[in-house]
């Protein structure tokens, strides 16, 4: 077979290797989410069990793969960096990885039927009061048939990391100001959808604010930072003062099905040098992360 006249086909098979000593960027988008968002009449502009499940998902996802730094949500999209300290990886292997980190999302309902996420959204009121809710669906097992686009970046530097992220923020600040005026004209101010984007057209930030603040009574800078800035997931680090030379089976057994509540399952532990156990736990954050404090504050985040 190797001195066929076909062989010739496998000059086809060119490595494709991840750059060392770059950022990986993955890049989940929901795959024609308006219509799913449509069907489970998500609340407009903003579902707030939507957004939360995302955040769950990611954060589940960070737990399970430590090499995630960062993590920035809004709508149907998140995007993870990891760093590639050394990569020998193949285009093939990289897909792969791809559609590996893909899984919590498209395994929603999995993830929130047997985590303690579930419990959190369905204690939610309204999560049973609505028959269509996506929540309640999700618990009964239902095809949730939810595909995510997933897409593989790489950058360079840290400065094109941070611009990066700076953009996808500054996105989901122009778009939720967008969606928030445009949903109060249709809801509030009986504008029909054509009639709403028709009041928006030509208008600039201000403008938007102005209406909400005229007309509405809306101040747009108190509205939850959530919805105006996406979560943001970052490693942090939480140190126990539980001594390390007890037995394994004291530090870790013994838990109630209450401490199960608090203390994530896939949490990473360390022993440290102190004599103390360390974790790292994905948290949420809605902050800016446009500015420089974000990343004062955590100098060598990127650094993996
Ligand atoms: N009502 C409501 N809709 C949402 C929410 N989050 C996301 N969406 C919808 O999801 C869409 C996400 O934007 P896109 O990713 O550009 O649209 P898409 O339909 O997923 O299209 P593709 O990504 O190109 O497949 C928004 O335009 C909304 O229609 C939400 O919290 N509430
Ligand atoms: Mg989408």
């Amino acid at each position: 077979m190797a001195g066929s006249k076909f062989a010739y086909v496998r000059n086809f098979e060119l490595p494709d290797p991840l750059l060392p000593g770059t950022f990986m960027v993955f890049r989940l988008d929901g795959h024609s989410f308006h219509r799913f968002s449509e069907k489970h009449n998500f609340a407009k502009p903003n579902d707030l069990r939507a957004l939360q499940l995302m955040d769950h998902a990611a954060q589940d996802l960070m737990e399970e793969y430590p090499d995630i730094v960062l993590a920035f949500g809004e709508s149907d999209e998140f995007r993870q960096v990891q760093v590639i300290v050394e990569s020998r990886l193949l285009c093939g292997a990289s897909l792969e990885l791809g559609s590996e980190t893909v899984t919590p999302f498209t395994k929603m309902p999995e993830v929130l039927d047997t985590t303690e996420h579930w419990r959190d959204i369905a204690n939610h009121p309204s999560s049973f009061q609505d028959p269509t809710s996506p929540w309640l669906i999700c618990k009964d097992r239902v095809d949730f048939d939810l595909p995510f686009h997933v897409f593989l970046l790489l950058y360079p530097g840290e400065q094109q990391v941070r611009d990066y992220f700076a953009w996808r923020q500054a996105d989901t600040h122009i778009n939720n100001l967008y969606n928030t005026v445009f949903w109060a004209l249709v809801q509030q101010g009986g504008e029909t959808t054509t009639q709403a984007h028709a009041t928006l057209r030509g208008t600039v930030s201000k403008d938007k604010h102005e209406i909400l603040f005229t007309r509405f009574q809306v101040n747009y800078n108190q509205i939850d930072e959530r919805f105006r800035k996406g979560s943001v997931l970052v490693r942090e680090e939480i140190t126990d003062s539980v001594d390390v030379s007890l037995p394994p089976s004291s530090q870790q057994g013994g838990h109630t099905a209450g401490d199960a509540m608090t203390e994530p399952p896939r949490t990473k532990i360390a022993q440290t040098k102190r004599g103390v156990k360390a974790r790292t736990k994905a948290i949420v954050l809605h902050c800016d992360i446009i500015k420089d404090d974000f990343w004062n504050a955590r100098p060598g985040i990127l650094a993996g």
